[in-house]
């Protein structure tokens, strides 16, 4: 059993949503990813989200671009709760895709990041930051890795005049 299902509408995605992947290999977080999308397959959208608790996920990261309903459609289907990456598209800048995941009506929350691959990265830490709640050594990392991003921008800055 996996703590998170890393998920996206697209093979196309993939480029972005490794960044998510990348985070939780590095806090050692197992996961499960898979292309799913509410538009193309929409049968394997419903019967993903619906087994999500059973399946034992802590959290779901749901990236898509353009009409991006993909991470709305899972979380109102499961109360795992969803965090949605908006892939960037080309004809729009991923606009398109930021606004298609933020502007979900009340009741049905998804936690929605930045638009592109600093936005993926933010899905894995938001992730590892959940399950750090119920594990310390997780927690622990965080705190290392923190501490190391501290570190690097003052150095950047030691010779900056
Ligand atoms: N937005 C969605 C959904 C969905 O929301 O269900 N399924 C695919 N897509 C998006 O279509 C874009 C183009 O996909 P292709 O590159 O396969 O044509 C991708 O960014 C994907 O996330």
């Amino acid at each position: 059993m996996s703590d998170i299902a890393v998920i996206m509408g697209s093979m196309s995605d993939w480029d972005t949503m490794k960044e998510a992947c990348d985070v939780l290999d590095e806090f050692d977080i197992s996961y499960d990813k898979k292309i799913v999308s509410a538009h193309r397959t929409p049968e394997l959208m419903f019967a993903f989200s619906k087994e999500a608790e059973e399946n034992g996920y802590k959290v779901i990261i749901a990236g898509a671009g353009g009409a991006a309903h993909l991470p709305g459609m899972v979380a109102s289907l499961t109360t795992v709760p969803v965090i949605g990456v908006p892939v960037e598209s080309k004809t729009l800048k991923g606009m398109d895709s930021l606004l298609s995941i933020v502007q979900m009506p009340g009741g049905i929350p998804v936690a929605t990041t930045a638009i592109g691959k600093p936005g993926a990265k933010n899905a894995g830490l938001l992730a590892t930051q959940i399950i750090g709640i119920t594990d310390e050594t997780i927690r622990h990392k965080l705190h290392e890795y923190r501490q190391t991003l501290r570190n690097s921008v003052l150095e950047s800055g030691e010779h900056f005049e």
